[in-house]
């Protein structure tokens, strides 16, 4: 890669290859991101998807190949290390503190996030406090989320726990943010809200979103990746992505593909 080329490039993922026993679920991937890019990811079920995700997290380590992020091999960084470092995901799955409140679950991210988990109040700290209540309470207003700060996370509907999941996901000041399916299981007002939402995050956030709702991720992203069978089966801009017959064959089979269009 030439120099200048080099700077706009905050991953790159070189061969990268994901074994379970003797199954080949990710076979030699290679992608280069550049900061900023909104790269949706599609591809049938058991493509890899997640698996791959879980690989540039460090959720999982690769079989074979490297992976770089910011310049740096991060291949076997453990994946809280990655996550301060700015690489972040939600998760397809709830992993919220259910007994707490929205606002006390995004004080803890917030609390983490700028080292100070361990610090009891105490006078002398009283001004850092502040200043997390205050970040806080911007997040909340900013995706608007305030009214329910105060609500138990249990006690909340599904699609606004997987709201609350992406603005302690947005709260970590993440770089790279990575979305496994972020509006499954939701009503199609949730949807269009965390697809507006999405849009509006800040551009300098690389994002790679993993959604199965094609009208969400053609409206999100810049750049298509079609997974296939642990391979990438075609990387490009989402109209030619669409009207790939490929894709359309690999997601409907290849008699129907003759006659409609899935995508
Ligand atoms: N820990 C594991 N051990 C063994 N096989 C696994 C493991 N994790 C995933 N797999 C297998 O790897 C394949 C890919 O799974 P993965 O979840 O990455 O696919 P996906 O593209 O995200 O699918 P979906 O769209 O259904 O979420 C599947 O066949 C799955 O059963």
């Amino acid at each position: 890669m030439r120099k200048e080329a080099e700077k706009d490039v905050i991953l790159h993922v070189e061969g990268i290859s994901k074994h379970f026993g003797g199954l080949q679920i990710i076979k030699h991937v290679s992608l280069t991101v550049k900061k900023g890019e909104r790269i949706g990811i599609i591809g049938p079920n058991g493509a890899g998807k997640t698996t791959f995700f879980n690989l540039l997290t460090g959720d999982l380590l690769p079989t074979g190949g490297k992976i770089y992020y910011k310049g740096k091999e991060i291949t076997r960084m453990p994946n809280f290390r990655r996550a301060q470092a700015g690489i972040v995901r939600t998760f397809q799955k709830n992993n919220l503190l259910n007994e707490l409140t929205v606002l006390d679950n995004l004080l803890l991210v917030l609390q983490r996030k700028r080292g100070m988990a361990n610090i009891w109040f105490k006078p002398r700290n009283a001004r850092r406090w502040l200043a997390l209540f205050e970040e806080a309470e911007h997040l909340l207003q900013t995706w608007g989320l305030a009214d329910i700060a105060n609500e138990r996370v249990k006690t909340l509907s599904y699609g606004e726990q997987r709201q609350v999941e992406i603005l302690l996901g947005i709260a970590m000041e993440p770089d790279v943010l990575l979305l496994d399916e972020p509006t499954a299981g939701m009503s199609q007002a949730e949807t269009n809200y965390i697809a507006e939402l999405l849009r509006q995050l800040p551009k300098d956030i690389t994002m790679m979103v993993i959604e199965h709702d094609l009208d969400v991720v053609f409206g999100l992203a810049e750049r298509m990746i079609v997974l296939y069978n642990g391979s990438i089966f075609i990387d490009g801009a989402p109209e030619e992505v669409r009207s790939d017959e490929r894709v359309n064959e690999i997601y409907i089979g290849k008699e129907k593909a003759a006659g409609a269009s899935y995508l």
